[in-house]
């Protein structure tokens, strides 16, 4: 295959109710179970307050074009979530309003660009329809190629396969490897069991209890001062 240059038309996407049941879960509560490191990068930020979640349908575009992206619009399906690689680059935007409202229109469910964007004032009344980037220009985008289409990107950092499941809140987006999915939805559910508890407590005894910390603290030999003059350091 032509590398920098190639499309691949279709993709094996997860089953729906695999999907559909990471819905309401909070990116951070599955962050923890993934080693607290494989969330996007913390400057690709949500343009609106939509979540998202939908299976990754992958572009990687060179800085400030987006011939690729106009391509991948046409054969995304329904439930998708387009995944843009573009280098990282904010200098150029990616896509703006008539781009997301056709992706909208085809049931498209967001957009996670490593780039900019431009029109953001449409999509952060979007209510519907996620969109997380990067930065923001009004630049706008050549459309010369080349590009590429459901190959493995790079997006905020972290790697993603075309068919990974994608969730997005307000916090920032994960991607979820299906095969690994099950085992990870059997863990969040624990944690964010053990969270409601947490907060429960606190709320009906005003006590928030970590041993841990007393236990770290002892294996530090951390040294205590009742007092310390600071006139004399
Ligand atoms: O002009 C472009 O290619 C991007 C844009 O602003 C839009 O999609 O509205
Ligand atoms: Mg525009």
């Amino acid at each position: 295959m032509k590398t920098g240059c190639r499309i691949v038309k279709d993709i094996k996407r997860p089953e729906k109710t695999l999907v559909d049941q990471f819905a309401g879960v909070a990116v951070a509560n599955l962050d923890d179970c993934m080693g607290r490191m494989s969330a996007v990068h913390e400057d690709i930020v949500p343009v609106n307050k939509t979540r998202l979640l939908g299976t990754a349908f992958t572009v990687k575009v060179p800085e400030g074009d987006n011939l690729m992206f106009h391509a991948a619009m046409d054969l995304a399906k329904p439930g998708d979530v387009i995944v843009i690689d573009a280098g990282g680059d904010t200098r150029r935007s990616v896509f703006g309003e008539l781009m997301v409202t056709y992706c909208r229109m085809k049931g498209i469910r967001g957009i996670v660009v490593d780039g900019a964007v431009r029109d953001v004032d449409a999509m952060s009344k979007m209510e519907d329809f996620a969109v997380y980037a990067r930065g923001v220009t009004p630049d706008g985008p050549y459309k010369n190629g080349p590009g590429e289409i459901n190959t493995t990107v790079v997006c905020g950092g972290r790697v993603v396969n075309p068919g990974d499941i994608v969730l997005g809140d307000e916090d920032g987006v994960i991607f979820i490897r299906p095969e690994e999915a099950p085992e990870l939805l059997d863990k969040v559910r624990k944690i964010q069991e053990n969270e409601r508890k947490i907060l429960d407590t606190m709320k009906k005894e005003g006590t928030y209890i970590r041993p841990w910390v007393e236990e770290k603290l002892r294996a530090l030999g951390v040294e205590y001062t009742d007092y310390m003059d600071y006139t004399k350091c």
